[in-house]
């Protein structure tokens, strides 16, 4: 496994990102005294934590429990299930927790005088979850917050999909993209003035698995095709299995087909995500790996003055979540209606409180106007 081609833009030249508040005068609720959630920490015990808790799935009890989980972590489950996630547990989650939103003037303040880099998932975080992957759109108004963001801050999708499926969604030349579950970055290249297909690969570490990707896609395609509405996703170095359209009574026996297929591949392993089940290579790299390396490449290696935020929705995002409070630096920002186990710092219920969030950054940037990251590329 060596680094390709690994470029290392000019950004980091001591820029001054003296953001402060944008939101103070905003309707939203502010909890001024509360400090953000030291790191590490912050975990709350839910009732599903057991279930939860390292769903890889490599044998048959697995598998079952994996699907249970699934079902237990559905909204429509949880809604009509209140004792799985109580009152209390709701209300002591949100204050190890709180809403980005209520600590807007306590996180711009931790972010003054560093440089921010924005690491952003895209499904349930972009975009909202939709039945169809393929219809999985950000709306304009997302698109123009984060491409006004990524004038600001070096910005990077890191996302689960195939990197051109995530390209054609988001359709912004001028961002980083970590696709496959962070095994498939690339950024723009310098001076390209971020034109589309000016973009170079920076890393792929699962280069040697393309071939047995493409195998087990086709084997998965086959197998599952008895499930009514069970849906296959190539996303290159690594295949989604989706059941969200599938009838929940049929979801153990898709579960055993995918198990079925996998037996047979013994350097490839399963993880879970929201109604989906993710073949991925046994190499060490995740999303977490991927921001460490997109610091790294952006010059931030060992800096003290960066500020990485990373949103995310999903149990792989959790992985960048660790390392951010490994790291102590930075946050995560969970986005769930619901309680879940997790290493971010904060919560947003949806994609909209994201954009809201982002939005406010930006205003705040822009209002203060000095310190925008493009000057110093
Ligand atoms: O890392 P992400 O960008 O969050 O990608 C994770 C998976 O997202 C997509 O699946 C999820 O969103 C779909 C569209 O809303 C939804 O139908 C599905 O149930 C979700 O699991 C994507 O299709 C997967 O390939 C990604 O791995």
């Amino acid at each position: 496994m060596t680094k390709q081609n690994v470029l290392v833009p000019e950004m980091k030249s001591g820029i001054n990102l003296a953001i402060t508040m944008a939101m103070s005068n905003s309707s939203i609720l502010t909890m001024a005294s509360q400090k953000p959630p030291a790191a590490p920490g912050g975990y709350i015990p839910i009732s599903r934590k057991g279930f939860l808790k390292n769903l890889e799935i490599n044998g048959e009890g697995r598998i079952n429990a994996w699907v249970d989980s699934m079902r237990a972590s559905s909204p429509t489950h949880i809604k009509a299930t209140p004792s799985l996630v109580d009152h209390h547990d709701q209300s002591s989650w949100i204050v190890h927790h709180p809403s980005a939103l209520d600590m807007f003037e306590q996180i711009i303040d931790a972010s003054k005088g560093k440089q921010i880099v924005m690491f952003l998932d895209y499904d349930g975080t972009l975009s909202p979850i939709v039945d169809d992957p393929d219809q999985a759109f950000m709306s304009k108004a997302m698109r123009k917050t984060v491409r006004k963001l990524a004038r600001c801050f070096p910005t990077a999708i890191v996302s689960g999909r195939c990197r051109d499926k995530v390209y054609s969604f988001v359709k912004l030349a001028e961002l980083y993209y970590a696709g496959s579950h962070g095994m498939d970055i690339e950024g723009p290249a310098k001076g390209s003035k971020y034109k589309k297909g000016s973009h170079r690969i920076l890393f792929q570490p699962a280069s040697e698995f393309l071939p047995m990707m493409d195998e087990v896609y086709k084997q998965l395609v086959e197998k599952t095709s008895s499930t009514p509405r069970a849906k296959v996703e190539n996303n290159k170095f690594c295949v989604s299995v989706h059941f969200r359209c599938v009838d929940e009574k049929k979801w153990n026996e898709l579960a055993h087909q995918v198990r079925s297929v996998l037996k047979q591949y013994p350097k490839l392993r399963l993880t879970q995500g929201r109604k989906v089940l993710e073949i991925r290579p046994t190499i060490k790299w995740d999303k977490g790996k991927a921001l460490e390396f997109l610091l790294e490449s952006l010059g931030f290696a060992n800096c003290t003055d960066v500020f990485p935020v990373y949103i995310g929705d999903d149990r792989s995002d959790e992985d960048a979540f660790k390392i951010l409070r490994e790291k102590g630096q930075g946050f995560g920002i969970l986005v769930s209606k619901f309680p879940k186990e997790t290493s971010a710092s904060y919560s947003l219920q949806e994609p909209d409180e994201a954009s809201y969030g982002l939005f406010a950054t930006l205003g705040r940037v822009e209002t203060t106007g000095d310190n925008l990251r493009r000057k110093a590329w």
